[in-house]
């Protein structure tokens, strides 16, 4: 559904300063996937979207879109993509079941077909109490499920969501992904959207792609990444923590070893395990175990591994 190859962009900023957004993206993304899109501010992630939906074009590298080149044939692409943009798409005085049916006009529709799509989409985004509802007068997550259905009245195959739920409250968010995930579900589409939020690309996508300073660090599903780049995180509690870390550094596979007070902190590969040689081998050695916690990995984790920087805490700018 997408391929992309070295696909780069450089924006000139300033006097003549080069800002390398996107830098040799290379990814492939079959029919029916959902994929978050994940990385700091400045990653680079909207600059992918709106290179992949002929919005911006490439500096160099290419990209099939939909089975479209998408510097020979943009408006192709088009035709068989969604797009809901970080900004709200939906304009302020119409009702809402007017905007959908003016887009489905736009899409080319004949008026009948346009107005059974907006009654398709009112029903399927639960949009059926608000549809002669002004736009300016719905609330964010109201206008954020609009948004949603204005980019499904062509009835694409392959919908990009840029942050779809940025300031919605979680009952919001919540609401808005049963319906993104029903959507798919019912007519198997492909899903790619970018997010800051790490819970949300973890449960609801079955891949993540992370990019950093323009770049894809890491691709594969959540869990995965966690396992192979993060590891469990193991807490124990002794007031003899200098010979517990001795023997906790003996441990197969343990690493990040870190200690304050009477805690100690270290990296395994499966806690559980580790846990209990760990328990074994302080008893052997006469050392007193007071506490021991067990944490799986986040997405977080995986970033904070492969980049040494909180994506939490991040609001990276990108390298010039
Ligand atoms: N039109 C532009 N002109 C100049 N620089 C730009 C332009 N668009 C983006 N950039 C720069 O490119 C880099 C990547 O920006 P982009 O918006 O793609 O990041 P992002 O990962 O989507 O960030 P956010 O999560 O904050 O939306 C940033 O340094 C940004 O300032």
């Amino acid at each position: 559904m997408i391929h992309t190859r070295a696909l780069t962009k450089d924006f000139t900023v300033g006097r003549g300063e080069a800002v390398h957004a996107v830098r040799g993206v290379s990814i492939d993304i079959e029919p029916g996937e959902l994929v978050a899109v994940l990385g700091p501010n400045g990653a680079g992630k909207t600059t992918l979207m709106r290179m992949l939906t002929t919005l911006i074009s490439p500096t160099s590298g290419e990209a099939t879109v939909a089975g479209h080149d998408i510097a020979t044939h943009p408006a192709r692409v088009r035709r068989r993509i969604g797009y809901v943009g970080q900004g709200n798409g939906a304009g302020h005085t119409q009702r809402v079941h007017d905007e959908l049916y003016t887009q489905g006009e736009i899409y080319g529709l004949d008026r009948r077909a346009a107005r059974t799509r907006a009654d398709e989409l009112i029903e399927a985004l639960d949009l059926g109490a608000l549809r002669e509802r002004k736009v300016s007068d719905l609330s964010g997550g109201q206008r954020r499920r609009l948004d949603v259905a204005l980019g499904l009245v062509h009835a694409p195959p392959l919908l990009f969501l840029d942050e779809p739920s940025t300031g919605l409250d979680p009952q919001n968010r919540a609401n808005l992904w049963e319906h993104i995930l029903r959507l798919r579900e019912r007519h198997g589409m492909t899903v790619v959207l970018t997010t800051h939020y790490l819970d949300e690309a973890d449960t609801m996508a079955e891949r993540v792609v992370i990019v950093d300073h323009g770049r894809v660090i890491a691709d594969d599903t959540a869990e995965a990444l966690k396992t192979k780049l993060a590891g469990d995180r193991l807490t124990v509690g002794s007031p003899d923590v200098r010979t517990l870390s001795r023997l906790a550094e003996a441990l197969p596979g343990a690493r990040d070893l870190a200690s304050s007070g009477e805690r100690l902190e270290l990296r395994v590969s499966d806690a559980p395990t580790a846990a209990a040689e760990l328990l074994f081998a302080a008893r052997d050695a006469g050392v007193p175990v007071t506490a021991v916690q067990s944490h799986r990995p986040t997405l977080d984790d995986v970033f904070l591994t492969l980049t040494g920087r909180s994506l939490r805490e991040e609001s990276s700018e990108v390298s010039k």
